[in-house]
């Protein structure tokens, strides 16, 4: 597959609701869109997930930028990929860290080769579901009357898992008030790392509530403290930010740091990682799950895709375009009937990334040729 030209966008879509976690809100979602585009002009599509803000790991929209355009677009200009398996696995290789980054560029890339194979990318992942379970991730609320009125909302709607964002001092009285509104709901507690080993007794008295698990209690490059903690809970821990790699799982695995993983395309490096994740756990008997990082329906499109492969067993976050975009830049929309998303089986990703749509989002965009180093690329502000 050879590819003659890269177009990054700067995309800035405001969220419908302001989203909060225990470390941050936002009210908009800065992105960087990648389009591949192969010389007979078939296009590939993907997002980087990453956040403007160095609050969720440590890369950001403008590290992407910088690693996108210095590094791997290039590699990419300059290669012939037969399979993009070859980009982690090989050509990127030597590139440290950068998971968000990687995974922007490679995700295009399995777009493109899905439709070069006329295949859905769920088929071409290995994927057999037809339709996938989703859940909903609810951000910290005002108060907790209208946590509840959001989840009466999400219950209504049909969605199959609720996971509330939690932290010291809304975490117990949280729980206890939604477990005692809705006894029997699927429900689950994400930190995003808001404890220490101190809070022990804290994360223990949420043992009381049923919970499927709780997502990332300690530190975000954790896994010793959390197999320490593990030991003390009868709740399942649940990974997230703390696995960036196959290595880490197999680390995490090893130390009973957690039972339950949180696969997120973006913050392990993309879909060729996310599948050797998948593999292990599965092989391992330990559950996994599609998180969300307030994607728009691109990588929504993504997350939908790797979730067709059969240890996604637990709902994950992939909830409706509608719950976060006015305006989503996919045609159609991610939609949900009942808390189920039917796969699409067209080629690629299955939806059409929407140029109108996508126009009015983009903030700047540039334009890397194969004939051109990227230094020498078009540059125009919209
Ligand atoms: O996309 C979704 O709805 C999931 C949002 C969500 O829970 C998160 C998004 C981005 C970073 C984190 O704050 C958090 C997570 O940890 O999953
Ligand atoms: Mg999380």
């Amino acid at each position: 597959m050879k590819i003659s030209q890269v177009i990054l966008r700067h995309m800035k879509l405001d969220l419908l609701h302001p989203f909060t976690t225990s470390f941050a809100t936002e009210y908009d979602r800065e992105f960087i869109l990648v389009e591949v585009r192969s010389e007979d002009g078939t296009s590939g599509w993907a997002e980087s997930v990453a956040m403007p803000d160095p609050v969720y790991n440590e890369e950001t929209v403008k590290t992407n930028w910088h690693m996108l355009e210095d590094y791997l677009i290039p590699i990419l200009l300059h290669n012939d990929i037969q399979h993009p398996d070859e980009l982690t696995e090989q050509y990127f290789a030597f590139i440290k860290g950068n998971y968000m980054a990687k995974a922007a560029i490679e995700g295009a890339v399995w777009d493109l080769y899905a439709k070069k194979q006329n295949q859905p990318l769920s088929s071409a992942l290995g994927g057999t579901k037809k339709q996938i379970e989703v859940g909903v991730s609810i951000g910290i609320k005002d108060s907790v009357a209208e946590t509840l009125k959001t989840i009466e909302s999400r219950l209504s709607e049909g969605y199959k898992r609720f996971k509330l964002k939690i932290k010291p001092g809304w975490d117990i009285e949280l729980i206890e008030k939604v477990r005692s509104a809705f006894p029997d709901i699927p429900l689950m507690a994400d930190a995003n790392s808001a404890y220490t080993l101190n809070d022990v007794d804290r994360l223990r008295a949420l043992d009381d509530y049923q919970l499927m698990m709780i997502e990332q209690p300690l530190a975000y490059n954790d896994i010793i403290d959390h197999a320490d903690l593990q030991a003390e809970l009868k709740t399942p821990i649940c990974l997230d930010e703390s696995i960036h790699s196959l290595d880490d799982a197999r680390k995490a695995l090893k130390l009973g740091s957690c039972k339950i993983i949180n696969i997120k395309i973006g913050r392990v490096g993309g879909l060729t990682q996310a599948k050797k994740i998948h593999d292990l756990c599965q092989d391992q008997g330990i559950p996994v799950w599609c998180g969300g990082m307030l994607e728009s329906g691109v990588g929504r499109a993504h997350n939908i895709a790797i979730t067709t492969l059969p240890n996604f067993v637990l709902p994950g976050d992939t909830a409706a375009s509608s719950l976060y975009w006015a305006d989503d830049i996919i045609e159609p929309e991610v939609t949900v009937e009942n808390g189920w998303i039917s796969v699409p089986d067209s080629p690629g990703i299955g939806y059409q990334p929407s140029l109108e749509k996508i126009n009015k989002y983009t903030t700047y965009s540039r334009t890397y040729r194969t004939e051109r180093t990227a230094a020498q690329t078009e540059s125009c502000l919209i």
